[in-house]
């Protein structure tokens, strides 16, 4: 099998030869038509990762980039068989569910005087501290917490033997280069390396380690440290609801087929043809989602404040997502345990 394509490449390739999920011209388009609006808003610029989402960290220090890298270092895999049976966490009068449940309990073992962000910490914890600062407010516990617990000794073993253990070093050492970022990441932690096969080449997706840069750019508000001069050759984060907005939005179609064995929840492993197909073709109708983006507001001469690009995009579908859970029931996302999403 000849080399990895990257993850850019690699949905090109998926979105050419997927027989079960379908890229929508006219849904790019009229999503593209959606986001033109917001263009100029804040939800469409770097600033908006801390003023629309308070349990981000609000200041730029090393502290704030070592609480970016263990929440995404945890970032997975937060879906419950039954929605309305989950895990949450209640902090500061507020319960937090899926992925904000995690930034959720974080910031709740930082106020009870735990350094769950520190390597020297999360290096040695046990599983059942590791159960205790991400206990659940319900009698469902947060998935994969042993998964959760090995990957918190392995991530902070390496990041204090090869970075001193804090990730600015890291960061520092990719010389304000998203890629060098995202692969240095992908070859210092394994639990980072999201990559699988499609029809005999070898395909990566690196969900956890792009939105890890982007959230490190945000963190950093774009500046010093976080300047990344191609910022923009990173693509959205191929997760499982970023392809359920599309298919809301009618960007993204699946096959009855598949849509018949999503609607029934049942389980696709990871690496799987249709979820490669799904998280393949999702990520490359945001790359066209952009690109028509970027003609509209050429064509309007609108001049957005910063440079629009996939994360931008990729943040502001999440958070629509998220606003809008009630209208997508429908449509179903699909079911993968893993440690990569
Ligand atoms: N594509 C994409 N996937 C994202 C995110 C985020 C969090 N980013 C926020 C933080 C700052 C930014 O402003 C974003 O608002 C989490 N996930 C993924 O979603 C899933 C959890 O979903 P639910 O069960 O509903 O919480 C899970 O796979 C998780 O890995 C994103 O931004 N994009």
């Amino acid at each position: 099998m000849d080399g990895l394509l990257t993850p850019r490449e690699s949905a090109k390739f998926i979105a050419e030869n997927s027989q079960d999920v379908f890229i929508d011209g006219a849904g790019v388009r009229s999503v593209a038509e959606l986001l033109l609006a917001k263009a100029s808003g804040p939800e469409l610029q770097v600033g908006g990762w801390k003023t629309l989402h308070e349990l981000n960290p609000k200041a730029s220090d090393e502290a704030a980039v070592n609480w970016v890298f263990v929440a995404d270092t945890l970032n997975f895999s937060f879906w419950s068989e039954h929605d309305e049976h989950k895990c949450l966490v209640g902090y500061k009068g507020k319960m937090y569910s899926g992925y904000w449940s995690l930034c959720a309990a974080i910031n709740r073992a930082l106020d009870e005087g735990i350094p769950v962000t520190s390597a020297s910490y999360y290096a040695t914890v046990t599983l059942e501290q590791v159960q205790h600062i991400f206990r659940s407010d319900t009698d469902v516990p947060m998935p994969l917490i042993e998964e959760r617990h090995r990957i918190l000794n392995e991530t902070g073993k390496i990041l204090l033997e090869k970075f001193g253990g804090s990730f600015l070093n890291c960061v520092q050492k990719s010389e304000n280069s998203a890629q060098k970022l995202m692969h240095l990441v992908v070859e210092s932690f394994p639990s980072y390396r999201d990559e699988t096969q499609f029809k005999g080449k070898r395909i990566s997706f690196y969900k956890r380690a792009q939105i890890l840069v982007a959230d490190t750019w945000s963190v950093l508000e774009g500046k010093g440290d976080g300047c990344f001069k191609d910022i923009s050759s990173i693509t959205m984060f191929a997760d499982y609801r970023l392809p359920q907005i599309l298919v809301h939005l009618g960007a993204l179609r699946y096959s009855n087929e598949l849509l018949q064995k999503l609607r029934k929840g049942e389980i696709l492993s990871y690496g799987d043809k249709q979820e490669v197909e799904i998280r393949g073709c999702s990520i490359w109708c945001v790359e066209l989602i952009r690109d028509c983006l970027l003609e509209l507001i050429e064509k309007n001469g609108e001049k957005p404040s910063g440079e629009i690009n996939s994360i931008l995009l990729d943040y502001y579908l999440w958070d629509y997502a998220r606003d809008h859970r009630a209208d997508m029931k429908g449509i179903p996302f699909h079911h993968t345990r893993c440690i990569y999403y």
